[in-house]
């Protein structure tokens, strides 16, 4: 962008031995996301993720997957119950970080984070088998944006080993269900999965099931536990913020006598709803996004050839002055207006866009309210440097001292 200037916000270059377009302007992506088509989405080590999975399938299969998972996990109704759902859990483990005192914020999230989407997922209950998935997830995921070497020592290897014995834990639990051995009647994905139709009567093979839940967990999992760290993080060094987030927590739950928070509460709750788009916006866990070009396009002059890569670039949308004023400043008030078109896309966009995006959206209100009403915390190291790969997340895991608010606080 030095040598050529913005042009019409893209530019070519070579990426890991691919040619590739960088795009980096909201007008250029937004027609990207809408030309469905000629730029279909196409994720790196797509073996990792499942190619029979939701994000990697297409055309019919893409669309009866999505339609289930929108209506099972993205709208009001399933929203309410999930909220009622999730809360426990959440209380739970800050009860038990305040016993702790000093705590790495993001291992601590990431174990309630999957708890709760251990549950909703497959019923699984935390003990020691979900541990245990959890490195398992970790070793998947780290191996997910890394370069595809299959030898030993490499993220690439040890992630496919991660993906087999995931796929045989998942495989169990899918037999079991079919047997109704030993399993009480749920309503989980997995449920949902198992009965899901085409037009011909043709439901999904066992191994389609089991590479969607798997890819569920991973698009679902690390994503909403590294945003709520990154709440953590910044309400620690915004403390104004904080203060205005708990006051309009504190009145949320004034007249309530120890029942949860409900969704309606949070439709209500207008503060808590701009932390948690700022916060989205500056963790910038989905940097970027992937898409190929299906035949040659031109656009504004440009010709952009068939079977390149089209990286849309999220983190320079979201950190652009001309986007955001002021963009590195956590503030909050600025979603008291819309941004402008086509600069905010956190959850991608299009036929594509994050199917968990209210999901993902509810989980992190629903834990800043019981955080900001019941407890303060530091930072321990407040200048910690910042690592990029996988995912951003400050180099010591967001070390805290955490304790309960007492009623002369
Ligand atoms: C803050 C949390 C999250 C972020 C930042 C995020 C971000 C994204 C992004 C950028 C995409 C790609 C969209 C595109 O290509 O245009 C995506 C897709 C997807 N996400 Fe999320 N996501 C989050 C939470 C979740 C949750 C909670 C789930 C739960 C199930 C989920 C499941 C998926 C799936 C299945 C896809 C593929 C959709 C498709 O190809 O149709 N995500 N997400």
């Amino acid at each position: 962008m030095n040598r050529y200037g913005d042009g019409e916000g893209m530019y070519r270059t070579h990426l890991f031995g691919s040619p590739s377009i960088i795009v980096c302007f909201p007008s250029i992506s937004k027609y990207i996301y809408r030309s469905g088509d000629l730029f279909i989405v196409k994720w790196p080590n797509v073996d990792l993720m499942g190619p029979t999975s939701l994000g990697a399938v297409h055309g019919k299969a893409h669309a009866r997957i999505r339609s289930y998972l929108t209506n099972a996990i993205n709208r009001p109704d399933s929203l309410r119950r999930i909220a009622a759902h999730v809360q426990p859990r959440m209380v739970a483990a800050l009860q038990s970080w305040a016993h702790q005192g000093q705590l790495k914020g993001y291992s601590e999230v990431k174990k309630v984070t999957f708890e709760n989407i251990g549950k909703l997922f497959v019923s699984f209950e935390p003990g020691p088998g979900l541990e245990s998935m959890d490195k398992l997830f970790d070793g998947l995921l780290k191996g997910i944006r890394a370069q595809p070497i299959n030898v030993p020592g490499f993220a690439y290897h040890y992630a496919i080993q991660c993906r087999k014995k995931l796929e045989a834990i998942f495989r169990v639990e899918l037999e079991k269900k079919k047997n109704g051995n030993g399993v009480e009647t749920t309503n989980d994905l997995m449920d949902g999965l198992m009965k899901i139709e085409d037009d011909e009567g043709n439901k999904l093979s066992d191994h389609e099931i089991v590479e969607n839940i798997v890819a569920l967990v991973v698009g679902g999992y690390d994503s909403t536990a590294l945003s709520s760290t990154w709440a953590l993080y910044f309400l620690a060094k915004f403390p104004y913020v904080l203060k205005k987030l708990r006051e309009e927590n504190i009145a949320a739950c004034k007249n309530k006598k120890g029942e949860f928070i409900t969704t309606e509460d949070l439709s209500r709750m207008k503060y808590t709803a701009n932390v948690v788009e700022e916060t989205i916006r500056m963790a910038n866990i989905s940097a970027i996004n992937f898409r190929l070009a299906t035949r040659e396009v031109e656009y504004k002059g440009y010709t952009i050839p068939k079977d390149w890569k089209v990286i849309l670039w999220i983190r320079y949308l979201h950190t652009n002055p001309e986007n955001f004023d002021d963009p590195m400043c956590f503030n909050p008030d600025r979603w008291n207006k819309p941004a402008k078109p086509g600069t905010f896309q956190v959850f991608g966009g299009g036929s594509r866009i994050c199917p968990g995006n209210m999901l993902a959206r509810l989980q992190i209100a629903l834990f800043l309210h019981h955080l900001s009403v019941g407890y303060k915390w530091e930072l321990v190291n407040p200048d910690a440097e910042i690592i990029y790969l996988s995912h951003p997340i400050p180099v010591d895991g967001v070390d805290i001292k955490l304790s309960k608010i007492t009623d002369q606080q």
